[in-house]
């Protein structure tokens, strides 16, 4: 059975993973997620991606590592996670009523120096929102640890006027990009137990 470790401490990529159903657990890549200015989101979410899954790679040689970071793009400007309610509310005010782009980036890495990677990017245009209705859903608290101050599966679906893309990429991982990933390794899938 192979080691595999998501270096991530996300319960949303948790969630994710255990949804496909092969073993894995999980690790806090502890990295510093600063990089640098002229990148673009898809370089940065990459780079970032493939510095946790190293980081995590390196306490373990032996084992296959997935790592993965996501962006939010609006107007030019980048969004990560609000630090607090008023942050949640600037960032929720930058989205209504336009249309954004989430790129998540991952990578594979295992022994013998494989290394693979992607970067999906979603689309998503939202409605415009009274400030009641806002502060409403600020309510909720589903800003709590996400890019952007929603959660796309939860009641944040309701901002969702149009999406283009991997759901699953909004959430944390771009799942079609994942099994690829990890079918090109040769992992085994439906494993009987
Ligand atoms: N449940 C949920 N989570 C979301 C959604 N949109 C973004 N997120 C979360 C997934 C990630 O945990 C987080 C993206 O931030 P990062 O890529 O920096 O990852 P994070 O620091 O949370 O965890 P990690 O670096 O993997 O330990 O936002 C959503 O619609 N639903």
């Amino acid at each position: 059975m192979r080691d595999l470790i998501l270096a991530s401490t996300s319960s949303a990529r948790r969630a994710l993973m255990d949804g496909m159903g092969i073993p894995y657990r999980t690790e806090a890549p502890g990295v510093d997620e600063t990089v640098a200015p002229h990148l673009s989101a898809e370089e940065a979410v990459l780079e970032l991606a493939a510095r946790k899954a190293r980081a995590v790679k390196d306490r373990h040689p032996g084992a296959w590592v997935l790592g993965a970071d996501q962006l939010v793009e609006v107007g030019g400007r980048i969004l990560t996670k609000p630090v607090d309610r008023d942050d949640a509310r600037r960032q929720l005010g930058q989205l209504m009523g336009r249309t954004h782009d989430i790129h998540t980036g991952v990578c594979l890495v295992g022994p013998g120096g494989h290394i693979t990677e992607g970067v999906e990017r979603a689309r998503l245009t939202f409605y415009r929102l009274e400030p009641d209705e806002l502060e409403r859903y600020l309510d909720l608290e589903e800003w709590r640890g996400c890019c952007g101050s929603y959660r796309v599966e939860g009641a944040g679906q309701a901002l969702l006027q149009r999406l283009e893309g991997d759901r699953t990429n909004v959430q944390g991982l771009p799942m079609v990009t994942v099994v690829r990933l990890l079918r090109q390794a040769g992992f085994p899938f439906f494993e009987r137990r």
